[in-house]
This record gives structure tokens, sequence and C-alpha cells, in this order.
């Protein structure tokens, strides 16, 4: 049983095929990030996508027909429980519409409806970023007018955390974790059961990251808005693509930060610092949510690779409990793996 699985993001699209729990092959195709920048909006990325993902299947010599089912990695939807989802028309309605956010992962159930169609392939996503396990008091902001909202790297976040509790020799269901997803993007969530209970809403709370500003002090960001520096639009855009570690030190690669910090760079060691200690000051208050009862901390994501981030962060939490650490992500076979579950009966897929 072949499933192929499509991972947008905002510079690459990934894509997987499985053989039951076999990798068969993956491939990571960047794109010109000029040529992306062409393309206004995101549907309009989809025939440039969707010809390099064909060209790719191609050169393989792959025949779709022996393809049991195709899953996207779920982007921007309404929020949702965790599972696997079939993909119909009104979930694709808000994925091109960007009713809850324009995020490239929106594109991951499009482009996936779109190979399925010729030969009337099922559909599916797994945990979309909207998935939301909030417990009640965790909604409430602090200000009446607004609602804290889950959005979070919950496809890896919960496939990593599946992972360790394997190791530990228990089902996901069993255990408790605080789960620190460290890419371009943070967040850092409260696993109960399994179910993320709490999250730091990794668009604009927080710690920052290497492109985004975290959750800021609210007085100075309000007179921010209203100085005139800048517009809504270009706001927006500074906290989420020009924040963090972006707007000190004018790149978001933490390899050329941690080589700054290596060669005696005080500012570029400031910032990452900085950084880190935010990152160790969201794990211990999400430790506390679930009142210092965790199996054990994660640290995933691409900066999770770097041995020196991830000792320092050691250092501060380790009294929490045992720190693991899985580089990287685990996306593509967390959407393979969501597919087949449903495939072989051991899930229902969920409506949308
Ligand atoms: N070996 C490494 N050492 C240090 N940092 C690394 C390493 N590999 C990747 N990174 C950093 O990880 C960050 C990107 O992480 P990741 O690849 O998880 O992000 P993304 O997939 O673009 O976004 P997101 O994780 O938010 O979906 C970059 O800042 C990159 O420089
Ligand atoms: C939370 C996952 C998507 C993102 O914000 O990068």
């Amino acid at each position: 049983m072949k499933v192929l699985g499509i991972n947008p993001g905002s510079t690459s699209t990934k894509l997987a095929v499985y053989e039951h729990e076999k990798l068969l092959f993956e491939e990571n195709i960047r794109h010109d990030d000029a040529e992306l920048m062409k393309l206004a909006d995101l549907t309009a990325q989809l025939p440039y996508r969707l010809d390099a993902i064909m060209s790719v299947l191609e050169k393989r010599d792959f025949q779709l027909s022996s393809l049991a089912a195709v899953v996207g990695r779920g982007g921007m939807l309404k929020p949702m429980s965790s599972g696997t989802y079939f993909v119909d028309d009104h979930l694709l309605e808000d994925a091109r519409s960007g009713k809850y956010g324009n995020h490239a992962s929106n594109l991951g159930s499009i482009i996936a409806a779109e190979i399925a169609r010729e030969y009337q392939l099922p559909v599916f996503i797994v945990d979309p970023v909207g998935v939301d396990e909030l417990i009640e008091e965790a909604r409430i902001s602090g200000l009446a007018d607004i609602e804290r909202k889950s959005h979070v790297h919950a496809l890896n976040i919960k496939a990593v955390s599946r992972k360790i509790a394997a190791e530990l020799g228990k089902e996901l269901a069993d255990t408790s974790f605080v789960a620190a997803h460290l890419g371009g993007g943070i967040s850092v969530a409260a696993l109960k059961g399994g179910r993320m209970i709490d999250v730091n809403n990794a668009e604009n709370e927080g710690p920052f990251s290497p492109e985004r500003a975290g959750g800021l002090p609210a007085k100075q960001l309000v007179q921010l808005c209203f100085s005139g520096k800048y517009s809504e639009k270009e706001l927006l855009q500074r906290m989420t693509k020009q924040g963090g570690i972006f707007s000190y030190l004018g790149t978001k690669s933490v390899i050329e930060i941690e080589q700054r910090v290596k060669s005696g760079d005080p500012d570029a060691a400031l910032v990452l610092k900085a950084m880190v200690h935010q990152i160790a000051k969201e794990i211990g208050a999400m430790a506390t949510v679930l009142e210092g009862k965790a199996d054990g901390i994660i640290l995933t994501g691409g900066i999770s690779h770097s041995e020196m981030i991830t000792e320092w962060i050691r250092e501060k939490v380790s009294f929490i409990g045992e720190v693991f650490v899985l580089p990287g992500e685990a996306e593509m076979e967390a959407l393979a793996f969501g597919a087949l579950r449903v495939l072989t009966g051991q899930e229902e897929a969920e409506r949308y």
C-alpha cells in the first residue's frame, strides 16, 4: 500500500512515497525565492509547485496509479482536534481562501487533491497547524476582546512525542511531555495524555525565533502600531517574517549565527543566549501547566541540530526532567503514517 505525502514550505516543497512504513523515496524541491515572490498569492503558486512535483515523479518513472492515497500538510484551517482528515470541498475552500490565515502549508491539501483527481484517490491531511486541544483556561488572554488561539507545529510535535513515548515503552496517551519545536518559528507545547493542552501561538507568542518576534511588551507594541512608522501589513510582516534573530542580526540562519558566536561575535552571542533564555522560560511555564509531572522535555526542529544550543537549553531546564533531542522534523513520516492508520483501519478519518 503506497502513499504519497506533500509538504509545502515557504521556500520548498517536500514529497515522499512510503510503502506501508517503509520510505521508498523522499525529495526536497527547493524553489527559487524570486520565482515564488512573483506569484502574488499562494494559490497562484499551485501550477508552479505542481509542475515541480510531477517532474520529480516522472524522472523517477513513478506511477500515480500505484498509490492508495495522497496526503498533504494541513495548513491554517479552522480549529480542530488532532487526527487524519478527509480533504473535501469545504476544507479546500478554506485552504484556498486563507480564511484562517495564509501559510504555504495551505497548499498541502490543494496540491494533494490535484494529484489525486485523475485516479480518484482518497486525499487526507494530518494534524494541521490549527489543531486545537487547549484547555479552557488556556484560551483566556487577559483581555476580553482577545481570545488565545492554538497555532502550533502540531504535525511534528505529535510525531516526535509518539516516537519518544514508544522509546519509553508507552502509548502517547499515557505520557506527559513539554515539546519544543525550534525552527523558523518556535512552538512550545504542554502535552498531557498526548493532547496539547497549552501552547504558545507560534505566530505571535512565546520565544522569539529566527524570523518571528514572539510575544512582545504589549504597551510598547501598541505605541509602535500608532507611531506611523509602519502600516498594519508592514508591522505584521516585520513581526512574523523579519522579527526575532533576523531583526537584530540580519539573518535567519542559526547555523551562521552559531559560527559567529564561535568566532567571538558578542552581539551574536547575546541574541542567541536571549533566544535560549526565552525558550527555557516557555518550557518552564509549560512544565507548570503539567504541574511538574512530565515524562521529559523534547527538543525538535532544525535548530535542535545545534549541540551548543540544545546544551544551553538543557542546562536551564534539566531540573524539570530528562531532555530528549530529536533534531529536524518527522513531518513526512507523520503524514504518511497518519494516512496509513486510516487506510489500514487502525483509525477513522475525521470529517472537516
Ligand atoms: N545544524 C544546524 N545547526 C544549527 N542550526 C540549524 C542547523 N540546521 C538548521 N538549523 C537552523 O534551523 C532553522 C530552520 O529550522 P527548520 O528547518 O525547522 O525551519 P522551517 O522548516 O523553515 O520552519 P518551521 O520549522 O518553523 O516550519 C534555521 O535557522 C537554520 O539555520
Ligand atoms: C505553526 C506551524 C506553522 C508556522 O507557524 O510556521
